[in-house]
Formats: C-alpha cells, structure tokens, sequence
C-alpha cells in the first residue's frame, strides 16, 4: 500500500504552482467528442488518474489521443462505440459526462449506472430529465443507462431541481447540437461550467448566460476542434492556501484566481489570514494563532463542498468552536474519524460538525476516505507533533498532480513510499488493462466499423461484447 509520509512542524514558504483543473478538465475532455472534424488541442491538462481514466474512455469510443507535456490532442472525427462500460465509470463517475456528447453526436449512448460513492448517493436524474425533456427516450437495465434519440435531439427548456454541474454540463454539451434553443434554468453557475461553455463556443456553439442561473443554448449544425487551456484548479489552490495557513506560513499560489476562490478567501480572512491577490496568483501568510469560523458548504458561489474537509482541518488547530455544515452531499463527515485518530475533538450530528479547536494535533496512521479527505489529513499533518502515514492514495491521484513534491517543495517534511508491489504498476497501468481486455472483446466490432464509410459508421454503431443492448 502506497503511503503519504509527513514529518509536522514545518512552516510553509515560497511559490507553488496551480495545475489545470480537474472538475473543468473532464467535461472539455468530453466535449471534445462533439467535433465532428478538426483536433481539439487541450492545454494544462493535470497529469491525475481521472484524467487518464477519462483518456481511455475517449480512446474505446474512437477518439486519437496524444498526451505530452500537459497538452492533450483529440481527434474525434470517427467514433466507434457508444458505450462507457462500468470499468471506468465505476473509477470515475465523471465517466458519465460523455453521454451528453455521445447522444448530440450519435444519438445514442449506454453508460454503466454510476451509482454512489463515498460522499452520498449521487442520483443522475437531473441529466436523464434533460435528456429526456430533449426527446431521448432512457432505458435502464442490467446496470446501464440507454439514451437514444430519433434524428437530433430537440431544444427544451429545462428547470433543474438541484443545481448540479454535471447535470448543467451535460445537457450544456448534449444541446450544443440539438436543433432549436435549450434553456437550462437553476443551472449551477461553478467557473469549470464557464470555462466549458467557453470551450463549447470556440468550437462554434452558442452558449449563454453560462455563470449565472440561467444558461442558453442555441443548437448549431457541427463543431470543430479548437485550442483551449483549461481554468487553474480552483480546489487545489485551495488546498495549498489552507496548508500554509495550517503551518503559519507564507506561500504565494501561482496560477490561483481570487474570483473562483472568494468564498475560502473570506473565511480564511475572517479567521486573521492575510490574503493578497498579485499579478499572478494569491499570496497567503498567517500568524500562528487564528480564529475559529463556522461554514456552511453551498453550490459556487457558496463555499464548496471540495473545500469542507481541507477547512475542518485548519479549524481544529484554530482558536474557539466552528460549526460545520455540509448541504451538497449527505456524507462527507468520513474524515472525522481519521482526524480524532490524529487529536482532533469533532462531534458530529447529521449534516453538521462541531469543532473545538486549539488542539495541538498528534501524527497518526489514518486513511483516505474520499479525494479531498486525504488532501485534509495531509494538510493535518503539516501541522501534527511527529510523523503521520496517509494512505488510500488512490482518492488523492485522482485529484492532486504530485501533492508531496509540491509541499515538499514549500519546506514541508513530505515524501511518498511506494509500495513495492505497486511501484511497478501505477493505477493508470491497471486503467489499460482493462482497456486492453475490452477493446479484445470488441475488436471484430470496431475492426467492421472502422472499414465502414464515416457516416454509416456513425448511424450503425457497434455493440462492444461486454454491453448487451436492453432493446432488442
Ligand atoms: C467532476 C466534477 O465536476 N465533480 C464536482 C461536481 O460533481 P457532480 O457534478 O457530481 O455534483 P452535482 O453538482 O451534480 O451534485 C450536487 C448535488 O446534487 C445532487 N444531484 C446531482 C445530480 C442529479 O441528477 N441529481 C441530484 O440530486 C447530488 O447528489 C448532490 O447532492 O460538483 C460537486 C459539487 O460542487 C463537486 O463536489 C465535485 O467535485
Ligand atoms: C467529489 C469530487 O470529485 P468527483 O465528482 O469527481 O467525485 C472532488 O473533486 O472533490
């Protein structure tokens, strides 16, 4: 098992810098399948296992991809399956974002059921009520969800229960081709929905009102690949800005921008940090003692729940009680656990947590429990007398590129242990393996629609092996 090893005590200081964001990253990856001719060259694309896990989805249904230097290049001009299988969205629930692109662009697609994860339930229905609102008929069965539509998709105006991204997302990308006008209404307004509909509309979309409730979309006949460099990483700004408050110390984030982070700016500003926006990024130096605050997680610009765990953590070592609400996801409390194992006096009831803080934090052997909880506990442990062991990395690589060389880079005593039977076997090698046993199951299917004409190809998908179509 793979270890986060921290020695705590150290100040933070000087500069690190912000990677491409992962939640803006993975629906442009998927929009990318909505070009029809022309390569979609991505730039500031984070080296992160979700990312690769997304690169070998796009591959199965036919994308060419490249991937050097933080650059992706995409050419989707042939598609060759329409189904996400649950190898990759069981790693990756963003995996269902490519349904939108594949039922604008083929008019059909099966996805394997997402299901919930560690934090909450996390139902689709606000994606499938989109889709269906645009004339697709949805069938669910054998753990997948079939959409598929009779000539395009039509325009619709649909009100979302709950502002979700992804929901927003993939409706955005779905009526990008659609013939007519969509109008999403309580559409979440998160910047990585701003840079989408930025990419949508340099490929040749019309999108509106992204970043505000209400979202316009006037269907257009194609779309080409264009050039794009994706948002900095809002949350892994984050992340740093409360590492160095948690050690008292002075990091400036390059890359971080105040606007997508001003709600973690004012909280930690009302605890006594100061925060300076430069040229370019966020300067962050902290006195040793601060105060406690109480947060309340909400969609942006409320403060975001990918923030909830990295705060608690700062608020334990803060002076006086905070209380901790969590509204977008019903639980994402699992570090709790992990942080008393480490000192820290947190009770919880339902979606709220009280910390008393001013606790003088202990090294512990503690475990990821989700992406952000184990980012919390590093943070945790910059702070904690002695030595700390994080493991259940495989949440943290889905979100951080190189967490322990940039702390380590800042001062932090900070280094990664490879487990011996895993330094040979990265999880983006066990990803391509399973690509590799799909792809052999599907071969005869995808060699027969190579050697067909583009747009027969297009209206005749093959079925791979591993899907069995709930229709027929
Ligand atoms: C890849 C990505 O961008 N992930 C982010 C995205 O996730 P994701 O897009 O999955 O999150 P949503 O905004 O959809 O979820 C917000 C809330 O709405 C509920 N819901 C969502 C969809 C739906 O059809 N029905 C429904 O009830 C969810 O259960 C949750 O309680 O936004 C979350 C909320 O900011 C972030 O924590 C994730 O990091
Ligand atoms: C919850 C997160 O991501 P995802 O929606 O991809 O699980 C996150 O980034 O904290």
């Amino acid at each position: 098992m793979s270890k986060i090893i921290v020695r705590g005590g150290k100040r933070l200081s000087g500069t690190v810098r912000v990677s491409g964001a992962k939640n803006a990253v993975l629906p442009i990856l998927a929009a990318t399948l909505l070009a029809k001719d022309g390569e979609s060259v991505i730039h500031d694309v984070p080296y992160l296992d979700d990312v690769i896990t997304l690169q070998q989805v796009l591959s199965a249904l036919g994308g060419k991809l490249t991937y050097d230097n933080e650059t992706m290049r995409i050419s989707a001009e042939h598609l060759v399956s329409f189904e996400a299988p649950y190898e990759w969205v069981r790693k990756m629930r963003a995996s269902f974002l490519v349904m939108g692109p594949l039922l604008a662009r083929l008019g059909c697609a099966r996805i394997s059921l997402p299901g919930g994860c560690a934090i909450g339930t996390r139902p689709i229905d606000q994606h499938l009520k989109g889709f269906e609102a645009m004339g697709a008929e949805i069938v669910l069965g054998q753990g997948y969800i079939e959409a598929r539509t009779e000539g395009k998709l039509r325009g619709a105006k649909i009100y979302l229960d709950v502002a979700s991204v992804g929901a927003t997302e993939n409706i955005m990308m779905a009526a990008a081709l659609a013939d007519g006008t969509t109008t999403i209404e309580n559409a979440a307004k998160e910047p990585e929905i701003v840079d989408l509909a930025n990419y949508l509309n340099a490929m040749g979309a019309k999108v509106r009102g992204a970043g505000t409730g209400i979202i316009r979309i006037e269907g257009v006949e194609s779309l080409s690949g264009v050039a794009h460099t994706v948002i900095p990483d809002r949350v892994e700004a984050g992340t740093y800005m409360i590492a160095a408050a948690m050690t008292g110390g002075d990091v400036h984030i390059e890359g971080a921008i105040g606007d997508h982070l001003a709600p973690v700016i004012s909280k930690l500003q009302e605890m006594g940090v100061s925060i300076t926006e430069t040229d370019s990024g966020i300067r962050v130096a902290a006195a040793k003692k601060l105060k406690s605050v109480d947060v309340k997680t909400l969609p942006y610009p409320g403060f975001p729940t990918d923030m909830q765990s990295q705060m608690m953590a700062l608020l334990m070592v803060s002076e006086g009680t905070s209380i901790v609400t969590e509204t977008v996801f019903e639980n994402r409390f699992m570090h709790v656990e992990e942080f008393q194992k480490m000192n820290a006096h947190i009770k919880v009831d339902g979606r709220t947590a009280i910390v008393s803080g001013g606790t003088k934090l202990t090294g512990a052997k503690v475990t990821a429990t989700d992406l952000r909880a184990g980012a919390a506990l590093v943070c945790a442990a910059l702070c904690a007398d002695g030595e700390s062991e994080i493991s259940g990395l495989h949440h943290v690589d889905r979100g951080y590129v190189n967490i322990t060389g940039k702390l380590a880079s800042l001062g932090a005593e900070v280094y990664r242990k490879e487990d011996d039977t895993e330094t040979a076997q990265p999880s983006y090698v066990k990803v391509l393996e399973g690509v590799a046993a799909v792809l052999e199951e599907a071969e005869p299917a995808i060699v027969a629609a190579r050697t067909q004409e583009p747009a027969k190809r297009e209206k005749e998908l093959p079925r791979m092996k591993t899907a069995q179509p709930t229709w027929a």
